[in-house]
């Protein structure tokens, strides 16, 4: 639901999304599986049992057909849109690069980027947080895995890629009728598109001439990489792949970013907690990939604002075999759903559940719960779950351990609405108010 949001009297403002809010009221009347739309239609399901008999049955579904709207942005052979031996050869090349050890290579990019951003605000004057994090961890995202000079053009990639996200953002049946119709929307995205191919193949090129020297980012990889049989990837399944890890990265953890900072900002005992643990760890140094454990109460703030926003509100499987769950049985050719958003504010599982308390995440704290793999879920599960999730939490903590030590940050009055199918964001964005800068 839409509100209002202030820093005055350090109200509580945890916010919700409507049409999740609408979805969870007919789960609270009618249980924890909904049908609707007959047997093609769509299933929804709810709660940790339900979640956990998705996850157990991966071989029952397709993901194909269940992803098929961002094939106009991630392309046919995206690992997103790929099953069975396809799916397992494409995630096996781009493992190596998500990696903890590896992931740890990236901090040093991940804190400049985001000191770079920060050295942007004005003490004084506003700024759209949503947005400078955004253009930031797309820059830091691009140039981590595809090197600097993909990363020059993060900008110019980005502006590419606007339109095919906006194709996306709404229900899988509406790109299909872009399609179909060859609306202006569908014309601007396969122009944009044609940008941003041009520029990434130009990239594989390079990265082909280079071979081995190509440097030790996933392109390299990407280009390098041989399965068991010896065979690689073709040009187009690269482009599939760097296009599928640009966008899947940037659009959900620029979201992350935005809830985590309005989250902060409305809690200044939180931020002040957190600020108070980055001095205690690094002093005034940006964070290197030693002193990530030494930030435990950040970490617990992602974790935090991974649970009440979860930028994949949903997530989906195709049924391709019979399937059970809850006592329902769900044949072939239904779009199944299940929802971190719901299964994270659910009273049955979480001590006030609307309410942010990083203290939950905490061993030490008397809050403190380990919720399994079906409670909560930012980042899916099974085959496909996401394969930056180290990368993503990594990410944000080294950026927000920048935010907390160098910014004084306040919220001016402003109407937050979540919204966003592909990631849940800020509508218009989040205006904050620079009062500091170190
Ligand atoms: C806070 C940030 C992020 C969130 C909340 C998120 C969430 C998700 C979710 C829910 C899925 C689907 C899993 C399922 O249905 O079981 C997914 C898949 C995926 N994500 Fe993320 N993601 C984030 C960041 C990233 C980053 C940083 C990257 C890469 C740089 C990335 C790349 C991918 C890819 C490639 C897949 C498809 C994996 C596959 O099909 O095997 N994501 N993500």
């Amino acid at each position: 639901m839409a509100q209002w949001a202030g820093t005055k009297g350090n109200r509580v403002s945890v916010l919700s999304y409507r049409p999740a809010e609408v979805l969870g009221r007919c789960h609270d009347r009618f249980g924890p599986v909904l049908r609707v739309g007959g047997r093609r239609g769509f299933v929804y399901v709810r709660g940790e049992a339900a979640n956990a008999a998705v996850f157990a049955a991966s071989d029952r579904f397709r993901w194909e057909e269940a992803f098929a709207g961002l094939v106009p942005v991630d392309g046919p052979t995206s690992m997103i849109v790929s099953d069975g031996a396809e799916h397992r050869r494409r995630r096996r090349l781009v493992q190596p690069a998500m990696h903890h050890r590896q992931v740890a290579h990236y901090v040093q990019i991940m804190a400049a980027t985001a000191d770079e951003a920060i050295d942007g605000l004005r003490p004084g004057t506003d700024a759209d947080a949503y947005a400078v994090f955004r253009a930031a961890i797309r820059r830091s995202t691009i140039h981590a895995l595809f090197g600097p000079e993909l990363a020059a053009d993060a900008d110019v990639l980005g502006r590419s890629l606007q339109p095919l996200l906006d194709l996306v953002d709404g229900l899988p049946a509406a790109t299909q009728w872009h399609r179909r119709l060859r609306t202006p929307a569908w014309q601007r995205a396969g122009r944009a598109r044609a940008m941003l191919d041009r520029r990434i193949r130009a990239e594989i090129t390079r990265a082909r001439l280079l071979g081995p020297r190509a440097g030790d980012h996933v392109l390299a990889t990407l280009v390098n990489g041989r399965d068991d049989d010896g065979d690689g990837l073709t040009d187009r399944e690269i482009r599939d792949q760097v296009v599928t890890l640009i966008a899947a990265g940037y659009e959900t953890t620029s979201s992350a970013m935005a809830w985590a900072i309005y989250s902060l900002a409305t809690e200044p005992h939180v931020w002040a907690t957190a600020r108070a643990e980055v001095r205690d760890a690094v002093g005034d140094r940006p964070p290197g990939p030693g002193d990530l454990r030494a930030l435990p109460y950040l970490a617990a703030v992602v974790n935090e604002t991974l649970r009440l926003y979860p930028p994949a509100v949903v997530t989906a499987r195709h049924v391709a075999q019979d399937f059970e769950v809850e006592g329902h049985l769900i044949r072939p050719g239904a779009t199944l759903l299940l929802s971190p958003y719901l299964t994270h504010r659910m009273p049955e599982y979480w001590d006030r559940p609307l309410e942010f308390r990083p203290q939950r995440w905490l061993p030490g704290s008397a809050e403190y719960t380990k919720p399994g793999p079906a409670r909560y879920l930012p980042f899916g599960g099974g085959p496909h779950r996401c394969i930056g999730a180290t990368m993503a939490t990594t990410e944000l903590i080294v950026m927000l351990a920048r935010v907390v030590a160098r910014l004084d940050l306040t919220l001016p009055a402003q109407r937050i609405r979540p919204t966003g199918f592909a990631a849940m964001r800020p509508r218009e964005g989040l205006r904050v108010h620079v009062t500091a800068r170190r």
